[in-house]
């Protein structure tokens, strides 16, 4: 058993954890050399996942040639740089997709970006509700694990099921990203209101009409209704739109307490997804012709191309319809 994960941020770093709590020896790859040196010197990357203790089991490297002999490989880049990773990976080996996000210029989810930058590599996705540091301090976690093999997916559930952390099989690899990279720009939505003081109202009104706006994408794009109301659709946005712990809740909140963007995105280390989802969203949703006007308004707010009661006034002045 000798699994690679590629991406040393908070998620890699923890499901490389997960692995190697239960004796796997797990290669890291990592792309700050400092991440490197402090995982193989201290167990421990205080750059992207502080104050937990990192098991010794975990090697890192920076070399992708390091992960020639791997027989599983979870890529956990973000998703905007996910295709030159996944493009030097080895060949062959079966990549479980851990990123959420669609890719800028091609509209593509990550399992069609991987299909193409490694055509002969089996390809399954894990998302679902899992803040980093809980999974990698082993409290109770459930997530979706979707592949259209149904074998492979018995045999990864099998590897990386643990007594607290419990992947639900989906043959919807569609369905599971699709909530994955929608719930990041939602979140952004709900931490806008928590910033501006909205209320907690507006912000069951952004999760239900948000998941509204999810539903309807994603069915555009053949996503199943069941994924989208499961773990890795609704599980996932009611998690993220509630707590600062998200990266994305807390842009947002930025966002709603008046911070521009650009000073909020300026020389951040770790990812907020969202904010890349987007505008890639919204241009993919014009495309099909699918209405997702909390989308819209995070994007106007990202762009600076309105004053935020503007939005707010915009969102409320919509006609009154059906729900
Ligand atoms: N953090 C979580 O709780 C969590 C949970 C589930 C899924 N995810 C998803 O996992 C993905 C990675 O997020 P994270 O939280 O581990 O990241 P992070 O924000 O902790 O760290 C940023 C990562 O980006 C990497 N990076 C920066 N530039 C890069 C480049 N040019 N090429 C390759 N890698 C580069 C860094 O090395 C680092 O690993 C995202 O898509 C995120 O949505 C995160
Ligand atoms: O911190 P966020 O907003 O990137 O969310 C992390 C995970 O995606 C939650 O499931």
């Amino acid at each position: 058993m000798k699994a690679g994960v590629i991406g040393a941020g908070a998620w890699g770093t923890a499901l490389a954890q997960l692995l190697a709590a239960a004796g796997e020896q797990v290669r890291l790859w990592a792309l700050e050399p400092e991440v490197v040196e402090a995982v193989n010197r201290d167990h421990a990357n205080p750059l992207y996942l502080p104050d937990i203790p990192l098991s010794p089991g975990i090697e890192a490297t920076g070399a992708m040639a390091d992960m020639a002999d791997r027989d599983l490989l979870l890529v956990v880049c973000p998703a905007q740089h996910l295709r030159s990773v996944v493009a030097q990976a080895p060949v062959g080996v079966p990549l479980i997709l851990c990123s959420k996000g669609i890719e800028a210029g091609s509209h593509l989810l990550m399992s069609q970006v991987a299909q193409q930058a490694q055509p002969r590599s089996p390809i399954a996705v894990l998302s679902g509700p899992t803040f980093a540091s809980e999974v990698a301090k082993g409290l109770p976690t459930a997530i979706t694990l979707a592949c259209a093999d149904a074998d492979l997916a018995a045999r990864i559930a099998a590897r990386i099921a643990r007594p607290a952390f419990r992947p639900y099989l989906s043959d919807d690899v569609i369905g599971a990203e699709i909530g994955g990279a929608v719930k990041n720009v939602l979140a952004i939505a709900c931490g806008v209101a928590e910033g501006a003081g909205l209320g907690l109202n507006a912000r069951a009104a952004l999760i239900s009409r948000g998941f509204a706006e999810m539903t309807r994408f994603g069915l555009a794009r053949g996503a199943r209704a069941e994924t989208l109301g499961g773990l890795s659709g609704l599980g996932d946005l009611v998690l993220t739109c509630s707590s600062t712990h998200s990266r994305n809740f807390s842009l947002g909140k930025g966002l709603g307490e008046g911070h521009p963007a650009a000073a909020l995105l300026a020389n951040r280390r770790t990812v907020a997804e969202g904010a890349f989802t987007a505008p890639v969203l919204r241009e993919a949703a014009r495309a099909s012709g699918v209405e997702m006007p909390v989308v819209e308004a995070v994007c106007a707010l990202l762009e600076d191309a309105a004053p935020l009661p503007q939005v707010i006034d915009a969102l409320l002045a919509r006609p009154i319809r059906a729900e």
